[in-house]
């Protein structure tokens, strides 16, 4: 039987998830920097960037515990269509809680943004933000699908991930690596989106949900799957899906969580 998504329970966000998740993506750094010296990979908005800042901010425990900034290609698995310096921004939000932060004499990470030149038309923006995967995973002729080291992914309380939202037809997308939204059922409504099949395709994928207001979905996710995009990804990625949740969060979700190990 297919190996099933990981899920890891922690008590504290601060004390316990962080530093597993930081452990887990550095994890991630290194199989990417061996395969190909750099480390891609892409990630959401929402709740996401701040615990990713309490996780990769915090001062190394070790010699092997080095987050290799310079080395990182960081993409979006969505974006809103707007400025890059507008509250909706997931990239204003990265930036704001995390770029910014880096410490002085970090080497800096290779960032790549939407082209904002095209907010207006939303199927040029994902063909234009599609373009910057084929430069950077080489050709679409050569490469069926791009191959991320590692997806760094939410989960909205509606089941949501990325700008793929349940019952929505861009679920049966399969050929676009990036696609258009332009009715997001949660604001702002136009938006661009990495694929299932991309998202899928990732050598790892990690979830990071917390707080009470997720358990009832957790709950759906785990146990019923409903073809909520959060449960496809599971289902798609199998145990390269990886969930780094609270306690909160899962309170009451009938699914075997895991011992944190890498
Ligand atoms: O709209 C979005 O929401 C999801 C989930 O956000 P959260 O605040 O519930 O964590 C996010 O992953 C996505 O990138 C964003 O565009």
């Amino acid at each position: 039987m297919a190996k099933q998504a990981n899920l890891y329970s922690f008590p504290s966000v601060k004390d316990n998830l962080a530093p597993a998740l930081r452990a887990y993506v550095i994890s991630c750094q290194e199989a990417g920097l061996a395969r190909h010296s750099v480390f891609k990979v892409a990630v959401s908005g929402g709740s996401l960037p701040k615990t990713l800042a309490q996780a990769l901010l915090a001062p190394p425990s070790g010699p092997n515990d080095e987050v290799k900034w310079d080395k990182w290609e960081i993409f979006f698995a969505d974006e809103r269509a707007v400025p890059l310096d507008h509250q909706d921004s997931n990239y204003f939000l990265l930036k704001q809680e995390l770029l910014d932060k880096l410490p002085a004499g970090t080497g800096q990470p290779t960032v790549h943004p939407i082209d904002t030149e095209y907010l207006d038309d939303t199927q040029e923006l994902a063909d234009q933000y599609e373009q910057a995967l084929v430069r950077s995973f080489a050709s679409r002729d050569s490469v069926k699908l791009p191959i991320f080291d590692l997806l760094l992914l939410g989960c909205g309380p509606d089941g949501h991930t990325c700008s793929l939202f349940p019952g929505h037809e861009l679920l049966r997308e399969t050929s676009a690596w990036v696609a258009p939204i332009e009715d997001s059922p949660k604001p702002p409504p136009k938006r661009i989106t990495l694929t299932l099949p991309v998202v899928t395709h990732a050598v790892r994928i990690a979830f990071v949900a917390t707080g009470g207001g997720k358990k009832e979905i957790m709950k759906q996710i785990f146990e019923e799957g409903a073809g909520l995009p959060c449960a496809l990804v599971n289902e798609g990625a199998g145990e390269r899906a990886s969930w780094f949740v609270d306690n909160d969060a899962v309170e009451g979700v009938s699914y075997p969580r895991r011992p944190f190990s890498l």
